[in-house]
């Protein structure tokens, strides 16, 4: 584990808790309205919803870069407003689109900014960040470029790394990755998820895009007008029962998303039309899925056919457990047969599941949510 990633008493992931919290500004406008809201320790919380509904308003009173009006916040059961901002702070990583980098730090000493203020010596605070880099996918040998010389990808990557130097227990997220292509995004939810699997932070990340909410939420919590909450609630039940039309509409197709929330882990793949030489057979009376000798797949034999014949290519498989039930149905959907192919991570063909037997196991996921 990185040295600045150890996790001393103290910063073990905290929970936030917000009281019936309104932020009015200046002007009059009202920003936040009333919002009680736990944002649970070790999860992701996902703040969504319309443009100027309160997201970065919520957020930002969490460090406390926004004083709320009216209302507590609690961090670990501490009032935010009784904690030294500075010390608050530094419990708090920060992360915003485009990174929001120092130009003219080199990549180690933008990630070691904090660390350095802390008092940590600065050799020991790049060696530190070299370790960060790794963790989040970079190449340490980056440490020494500037931030124009990386790839949007890349710099946000280095602002989560930054984020992460003084091992925050809370970790605050807003449209880190609405900058980048939608590869690379991905990649970096990925990352994000792999990431916390080893850390556990309490993140609370801000996002206009439903899938990438669904993709890294404990809980997503859907702001509206006015700066209220409409539903704060578990992925699966906010697609299956929205609080009201409002959060139905922005969800949006949640027959399609539903897909890609469900896990493929309790399929069972069968072997029977799965083969690996053929010249036992005179003709097949069906069609089969021939492998290699390294149970990869080679390809789709059509009825008839004999050692030699064409195979109708195998278009697309999915990973027994890890890919969602999207990927499998387009697996069969894509087959000239209507069967998955499922493969273990290393693309070794485990077996096929039948179009039909997707249906009941996706009822039953539907109906487990439901109860
Ligand atoms: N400094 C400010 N002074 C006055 N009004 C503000 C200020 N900052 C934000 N607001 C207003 O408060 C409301 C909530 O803004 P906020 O930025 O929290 O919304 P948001 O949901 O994050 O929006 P977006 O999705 O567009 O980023 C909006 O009506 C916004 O115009």
């Amino acid at each position: 584990m990185a040295s600045g990633m150890r996790q001393p008493p103290g910063h073990s992931p905290a929970n936030v808790v917000f009281e019936s919290v309104s932020k009015r500004y200046a002007d009059g406008t009202v920003g936040v309205d009333s919002i009680g809201l736990e944002c649970e320790a070790g999860k992701v919380t996902v703040f969504v919803g319309p443009s100027g509904c309160g997201k970065t308003t919520t957020l930002r009173m969490i460090n406390r870069m926004i004083s709320p009006t009216s209302g507590r916040i609690l961090i670990s059961g501490r009032d935010a407003a009784d904690l030294e901002e500075a010390s608050l702070r530094r419990g708090i990583g920060y992360v915003i689109q485009n990174a929001g980098l120092f130009p003219h730090r080199t990549v180690a000493d933008n990630i070691a900014t904090v660390p350095v203020l802390q008092g940590i010596r600065r050799r020991t605070a790049r060696l530190a960040a070299a370790e960060l880099m790794e963790r989040v996918g970079l190449d340490p040998a980056l440490g020494r470029k500037y931030p124009y010389q990386l790839s949007g990808g890349q710099q946000q990557r280095v602002g989560v790394a930054r984020a992460l130097a003084a091992d925050p227990p809370v970790l605050l997220m807003d449209e880190p990755f609405s900058a980048v292509d939608p590869v690379v995004r991905h990649d970096l939810q990925n990352e994000l998820l792999r990431l916390q699997r080893e850390i556990g932070k309490t993140i609370v990340f801000v996002t206009h895009d439903m899938d990438e909410a669904i993709r890294l939420a404990d809980r997503i919590v859907v702001f509206q007008r006015g700066g209220t909450i409409a539903q704060s609630d578990t992925p699966e039940r906010l697609l299956t029962e929205p609080a009201s039309a409002f959060v139905r509409d922005f969800t949006g197709d949640s027959g399609i998303k539903w897909l890609s929330l469900m896990g493929t882990g309790g399929l069972e793949p069968r072997t029977d039309d799965v083969v690996a030489e053929l010249d036992s057979f005179a003709g097949l009376d069906r069609w089969r899925l021939q492998i290699d000798g390294e149970h990869r797949a080679l390809g789709w034999l059509r009825p008839g056919a004999t050692a030699g014949d064409e195979f109708v290519p195998c278009r697309r498989t999915f990973v027994l457990g890890a890919d969602p039930m999207r990927t499998a149905l387009d697996s069969a959907l894509l087959s000239p047969v209507g069967q998955a192919v499922a493969t273990d991570s290393g693309q070794r063909v485990l077996g096929l599941v039948d179009f039909a037997s997707l249906e009941p196991a996706i009822e039953d996921h539907r109906s487990r949510a439901h109860a």
